[in-house]
């Protein structure tokens, strides 16, 4: 299947409009949020389980199965970002938030209290590192959407030009909430800061330094479909 129509504002950064109606947009979310669902069941199952050999064997042959009957009508690349002509994106495909991906664990957003952005997730054993814990470059790969999110609350993505991360105290495996906000901006650069928190308080805060690409100047997204 090839893609939908591409806007290019510069080499890498493509946006693709796709203009479908609200009502397309919740049957595909109706679909496909559960079909992702199971497949981050898969994922936790292939960690956990300890069945026989033989059983995993079968199981492998049935998961190629549903591989190939699923390659059998496939977009071209990756799903990119896409976007309605009132101007909703849609990443489904990505690594944090993506609804059709299932490695996102995924995190859902809100807006804070301060004018930033609030989600919680609950990160189970696909995001270990240390034993029981969660990997370090999880919480800085989260750190880093949850920032630019909270970089483009006026609807124009930012890109991440420098990120640092504090790791104050291990964060255990299970429910974690991340809170961010613009503490500072400078013409395209804005500074935002934000915190990662387990069950018993803080664990790790960051600050990062969000870009507005020259090439996306102007091009608002006016709400982002997760
Ligand atoms: C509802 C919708 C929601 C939308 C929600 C969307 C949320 C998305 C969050 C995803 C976050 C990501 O993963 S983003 C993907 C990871 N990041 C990337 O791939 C970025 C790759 N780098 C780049 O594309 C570029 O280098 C940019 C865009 C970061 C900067 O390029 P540029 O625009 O040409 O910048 P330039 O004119 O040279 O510089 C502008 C100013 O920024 C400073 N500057 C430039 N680069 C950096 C840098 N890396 N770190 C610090 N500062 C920098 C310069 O000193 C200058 O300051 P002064 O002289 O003016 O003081």
């Amino acid at each position: 299947m090839s893609r939908p129509e591409t806007d290019s504002p510069g080499a890498g950064m493509e946006f693709t409009l796709e203009d479908i109606s609200d009502e397309e947009i919740m049957r595909r979310r109706a679909l496909y949020e559960p079909f992702t669902d199971s497949v981050r069941d898969l994922i936790d199952a292939v960690i956990r389980t300890e069945v026989d050999d033989a059983t995993v064997r079968q199981a492998q042959a049935e998961i190629a199965g549903v591989v190939q009957r699923l390659r059998t009508q496939q977009m071209d690349g990756a799903y990119g970002v896409r976007y309605t002509a009132d101007k909703k994106g849609m990443a489904w495909g990505n690594a944090v938030i993506g609804l059709r991906n299932a490695i996102a664990p995924p995190l859902v957003l809100r807006p804070g209290d301060d004018g930033g952005v609030v989600t919680d997730a609950t990160l189970g054993a696909a995001y270990e590192g240390p034993s029981g814990l969660v990997h370090g470059g999880v919480c800085a790969m989260l750190f880093d959407h949850v920032l630019g999110e909270a970089a483009s609350v006026d609807g124009i993505p930012c890109f991440t030009g420098t990120i640092s991360v504090r790791y104050l105290r291990p964060t255990p495996l299970g429910p974690i909430r991340i809170d961010a906000a613009i503490s500072g901006r400078d013409g395209r650069k804005k500074i935002v800061r934000g915190t990662l928190s387990g069950p018993d308080g803080v664990t790790a805060e960051a600050e990062g330094i969000f870009i507005v690409p020259r090439e996306f100047e102007g091009q608002a997204f006016s709400s982002w479909v997760s």
